[in-house]
């Protein structure tokens, strides 16, 4: 079986890069579980490691099975390169150290997840970085913060928690003017939904912990790029600055969740479209976002943007943390939990999990309130989970 750019998505996040009749017929590729590869010579070995001759050197480097994941991922986001890593994290702390000097400055969306905060505040400032959060929701804010000291663009659309969206083509477009770099987390999107490089962005990252592998059993990242930035990221940020590796094993299971991606997107958004009209309507229910609700603050750019409305749902309870607590505690069938995109639905407290890296002041100038609680739908019945819902907002 070969698969080319010519056959749909759901056939190359199957087949793409693999070739059974080359591998033993196995159907599903061989995972090459080693540390390290050995030299028919010294002189091959010398020439791997200078770059002379393609080969495998060593796996924190490159595995012929981190290979195909890292193709697959490439071709889904029509990037030319990838790199993939033990986590999120691991993506987008490579990248930045990868790329950036003391006295360059990132602008940075209002919103992004914890962790994702504190490595710019508590990491790269500590280091001589500038990082300003500006509204991009207005593309023009983007135009009047650029100096001639910045150096990238990161935003997550849609951020999370509060599901900001931002207008990646207009971002990129006045990135490319400015000689400026735009960084996409395209984690809650995933490229079935949205391919930020096609819309003009340079960099897409993902914690491939969440839908992609989308059965809460791995945690990963992944960076799509050009080859000549993959190759900086992986032998500067990968190889020498976070060793943030992933394991070949974990890749085979990066696989074999993507298989059914598609599948699950769709599914999880008929899902979620259901839960987040009955959260609307619910009198208990103060506030819903949701990128498929006409009530969207920006339902018009989800359109244009996004393929699907996706499976995440910020909702504010009426009665703040406390009822927000109360509702949490009397779920029986949400799992009350963190990370999102997986096939169990979720549900978690932002400001005390999260997004407790922010101070109670950064939460409150960030917009993320006390009472925001964010659902990550899943594949049960929808029936089901409304139940859950019903009787834990009683
Ligand atoms: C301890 S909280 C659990 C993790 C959550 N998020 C992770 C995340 C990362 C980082 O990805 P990992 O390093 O693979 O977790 C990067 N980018 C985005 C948009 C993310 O949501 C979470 O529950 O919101």
């Amino acid at each position: 079986m070969s698969v080319n750019k010519t056959n749909a998505f759901e056939t190359r996040i199957i087949h793409s890069f693999y070739n059974q009749q080359e591998n033993k017929g196995a159907l599903v590729p061989p995972v090459y579980q080693t540390s390290t590869y050995s030299f028919s010579s010294a002189e091959e070995g010398a020439a791997c490691f200078s770059g002379e001759k393609d080969g495998y050197i060593y796996t924190r480097i490159n595995n012929p099975t981190l290979d195909l994941l890292e193709k697959r991922i490439a071709d889904l986001e029509g990037g030319e390169a990838a790199i993939v890593f033990s986590s999120g994290m691991g993506a987008i702390t490579s990248t930045f150290w990868s790329l950036v000097v003391p006295g360059d400055e990132i602008l940075v969306d209002m919103t992004v997840y914890g962790c994702t905060y504190s490595f710019f505040h508590g990491g790269l400032e500590r280091f001589g970085l500038k990082v300003r959060h500006i509204d991009m929701s207005d593309p023009t804010n983007v135009a009047n913060a650029i100096t001639e000291n910045t150096r990238a663009i990161f935003f997550e659309s849609p951020a999370n928690p509060d599901m900001r969206l931002v207008d990646i083509q207009a971002v990129s477009q006045i990135a490319k003017c400015n000689n400026v770099i735009v960084i996409v987390d395209n984690t809650y999107c995933t490229p079935y939904m949205q391919q930020p490089l096609t819309l003009g962005a340079d960099i897409a990252i993902h914690s491939l912990t969440k839908y992609m592998s989308g059965h809460g059993d791995v945690v990963a990242g992944a960076v799509i790029t050009t080859k000549e930035i993959a190759a900086k990221i992986r032998m500067v940020g990968l190889k020498d600055m976070t060793g943030a590796c992933l394991s070949p094993h974990d890749a085979s299971l990066v696989m074999r969740g993507m298989k059914t991606l598609p599948v699950r997107l769709e599914r999880i958004v008929k899902n979620a479209q259901i839960v987040a009209q009955y959260l609307e309507s619910h009198p208990k229910i103060a506030s819903v976002i949701y990128p498929g609700l006409p009530s969207f603050k920006q339902y018009e750019l989800a359109k244009k943007q996004m393929k699907l409305a996706g499976g995440m749902i910020a909702c504010e309870i009426k009665g703040g943390l406390e009822s927000g607590k109360h509702f949490l505690n009397r779920l029986n069938l949400f799992s009350r939990a963190v990370s999102l995109g997986d096939c169990e639905s979720l549900a978690q407290h932002p400001a005390s999990m999260t997004h407790s890296t922010y101070t109670p002041e950064e939460r409150q100038f960030y917009g993320i309130s006390d009472g925001l609680l964010r659902l990550s739908i899943g594949l049960e019945d929808v029936n089901d989970l409304i139940e859950d819902l019903e009787q834990a907002l009683q």
